[in-house]
């Protein structure tokens, strides 16, 4: 059994600044991290997202993808935000995630903690069938495996992978990586467009760094209590 504290980051996926508000103060102490992405900096931009990032540990996963040059200065661009982690994806290849690293490492060379720099591996919201509508022939894990060795080599701090691929991904790299870990649903809820998913207990009972949870929280009646019921499992799963 694992060790570490598995932890929770609230995904706010809204395009409306007063609800992202709203979710962030009802959920403060309750999250470990607030999550923003595509849907939340289009519709709201970049001073929203800094305003919410001022009271909670953020996650900014916008999932950069692009050529090496470009990547590396939307990544120098966002350095300002300084969110806790943030994406790109590992698709983009070794050049571009070891570009993405140096501009980080350039950005945040004055002392300021760094973001962490996590590489996006298989969706969790694809399948075998999916990966094979895109002409990749394997199974998730061992996709996930051969991109996440990749990507660490080239100097990801971390992964976002699903719950499935934990141990495979610990066997091959360790436990360094930061492993983020979407498409949790606690049993019961609805799996919506996720394929790979694990409850919180499974996910931290194989040893993820942090779970990202959107829809149960945000569709909840009370977010804050299933943030904390979700919380409690956690601290269950890891005693
Ligand atoms: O492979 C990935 C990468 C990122 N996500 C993001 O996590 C949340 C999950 O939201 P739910 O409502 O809990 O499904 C969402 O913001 C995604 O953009 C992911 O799901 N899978």
């Amino acid at each position: 059994m694992s060790i570490r504290r598995t932890r929770l980051i609230a995904a706010l996926d809204t395009a409306s600044h007063d609800q992202a508000q709203h979710w962030a103060a009802a959920l403060e102490g309750k999250v470990d991290a607030i999550k923003l992405g595509l849907e939340f900096t289009y519709a709201c931009g970049l001073d929203a997202v800094k305003s919410l990032a001022a009271r909670q540990e953020l996650f900014l996963d916008l999932k950069l993808h692009d050529i090496p040059n470009t990547v590396a200065s939307g990544l120098r661009a966002l350095a300002p935000i300084q969110p806790s982690l943030m994406t790109i994806h590992a698709l983009g290849g070794a050049e571009m995630i070891s570009r993405s690293r140096a501009v980080l490492e350039e950005a945040f060379d004055d002392g300021r903690k760094r973001p962490k720099l996590l590489a996006v591996t298989v969706l969790t919201s694809m399948n075998e069938e999916s990966l094979a509508e895109i002409g990749i022939n394997t199974t998730p894990l061992k996709e996930v495996v051969r991109l996440g060795r990749m990507a660490v080599r080239a100097g990801a701090d971390g992964l976002v992978c699903s719950a499935h691929e934990i141990t495979a991904l610990r066997d091959a790299l360790g436990d360094g990586p930061e492993l983020v870990v979407p498409g949790i649903r606690p049993a019961g809820s609805s799996t919506d467009d996720q394929k790979r998913i694990m409850t919180p207990a499974q996910a931290a009972r194989a040893g993820a760094d942090w779970i990202v949870v959107g829809r149960p929280i945000t569709r909840a009646n009370d977010p804050a209590a299933a943030a904390q019921a979700i919380q409690d499992e956690l601290q269950a799963a890891t005693l």
